[in-house]
């Protein structure tokens, strides 16, 4: 058994990790943290726990987690992670953070949309967490940079057809629509009942902190520097994404060859599903799972092709891809702890 911490243990994403991992049968977990709840039952804060997990919440203290761990898992807002991350480090520990703090591999980008890095020698050693596109990079890291949860289904949904040179990068636009639970439980007014509830709306509009993060990874599977305009929109709904992609397509292909060439790329990959023919993604068809579910076509009318992703944010979004990464990372199948179905309805 290998012993995991969840810094972070009482937001969103750490409950959805002590979810998955306390049901994987290789790990244990054995520290769990909350500055807010210390010395306090997690099954506390989360009732849905209770009878099941008996975890008393430490403090954010590195010695007392790095001294009940192997793995650590930092669940924290960017910003407070890269606070405590390097320290894990210097004990010896693997990290899988699933902030921002180590995605950008350049610290001018990551200081023009967030703040002054502290750690930014560890950028170059950090590995973005996808395993569809690094897997063997992650096998061997010691610091994870686990994806945001909008650019895990856009890297996902447009990956074969940059790869293969199959649009025309300049003219990428993506309109994505996230639940509430991707804002976190701290209170804000914006994550309110009557703010969110029978609403729709965009935010972040021609500024969302994941635009430089998609780039970045777009542009690493495309071999050229891609820009792209992304809209996020906050849906009424607890959890889900739902990505809709639009580019020129120029290649000369029937939708049936794109479709190969999708069934293909993922056809091994344990947590993508192309869907059928006409079946298109629905956030309600992966609650509760790590996958992710794309569908695509073309539109003669106007040669763009239109491909769509959904995951639920904090699990193939977050957590479901942190235990994944961590699988990889100890070298067990990549499945273990994730093989739910999707809840439904
Ligand atoms: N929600 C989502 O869908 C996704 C979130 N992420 C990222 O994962 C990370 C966690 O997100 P999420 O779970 O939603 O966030 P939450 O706000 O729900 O939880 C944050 C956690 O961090 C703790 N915390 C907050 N501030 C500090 C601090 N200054 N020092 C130490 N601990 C602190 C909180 O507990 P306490 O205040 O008691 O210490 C809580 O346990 C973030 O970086 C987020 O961007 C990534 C992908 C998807
Ligand atoms: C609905 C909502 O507010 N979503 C969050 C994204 C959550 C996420 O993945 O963000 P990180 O990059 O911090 O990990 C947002 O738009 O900021």
């Amino acid at each position: 058994m290998v012993n995991v911490a969840i810094v972070g243990a009482s937001g969103y994403t750490g409950v959805e990790l002590v979810r998955l991992l306390h049901a994987h049968p290789s790990v244990e977990i054995t520290c769990v943290t909350s500055r807010q709840s210390v010395g306090e039952e997690l099954a506390a804060v989360f009732p849905s726990l209770f009878g099941r997990i008996a975890h008393v919440c430490d403090d954010v203290d590195v010695d007392l987690v790095c001294a009940k761990s192997d793995v650590v898992f930092t669940a924290l807002p960017h910003q407070t992670a890269m606070a405590v991350v390097p320290a894990f480090l210097r004990a010896g520990k693997r990290v899988i953070d699933l902030s921002a703090d180590y995605r950008l591999r350049d610290v001018s980008v990551y200081e023009q949309w967030y703040q002054a890095h502290t750690s930014p020698e560890l950028l170059s050693e950090a590995v973005y967490g996808l395993p569809e596109l690094y897997r063997e990079k992650i096998a061997t890291a010691r610091l994870v940079a686990n994806p945001g949860c909008y650019p895990t289904s856009v890297a996902l949904a447009l990956k074969p057809l940059l790869q293969q040179g199959l649009v025309d990068v300049s003219t990428l636009v993506v309109d994505a629509k996230s639940g509430a639970s991707g804002a976190g439980r701290s209170a804000k007014l914006g994550s309110l009942f009557c703010e969110v509830n029978e609403g729709f709306k965009a935010y972040g509009v021609a500024g969302h902190r994941h635009t430089p993060e998609i780039e970045q990874t777009l542009s690493d599977v495309a071999g050229t520097p891609v820009r792209l305009t992304f809209t996020p929109h906050l849906l009424p709904i607890n959890r889900g994404i739902l990505s809709t992609c639009y580019a020129q397509f120029a290649a000369a292909l029937s939708i049936g060859d794109l479709r190969d060439i999708y069934q293909q790329q993922y056809g091994d990959e344990p947590f993508v599903r192309v869907l059928p023919e006409g079946v298109w993604p629905n956030v309600a068809f992966v609650r509760g799972s790590n996958f992710c579910d794309i569908n695509l076509t073309l539109d003669p009318r106007t040669g763009r092709v239109i491909v769509i992703a959904a995951i639920d944010n904090l699990v193939k979004g977050a957590a479901g891809q942190a235990v994944q990464n961590m699988n990889l990372m100890l070298g067990i199948n990549e499945r273990q702890g994730l093989e739910q179905l999707p809840l439904f309805p």
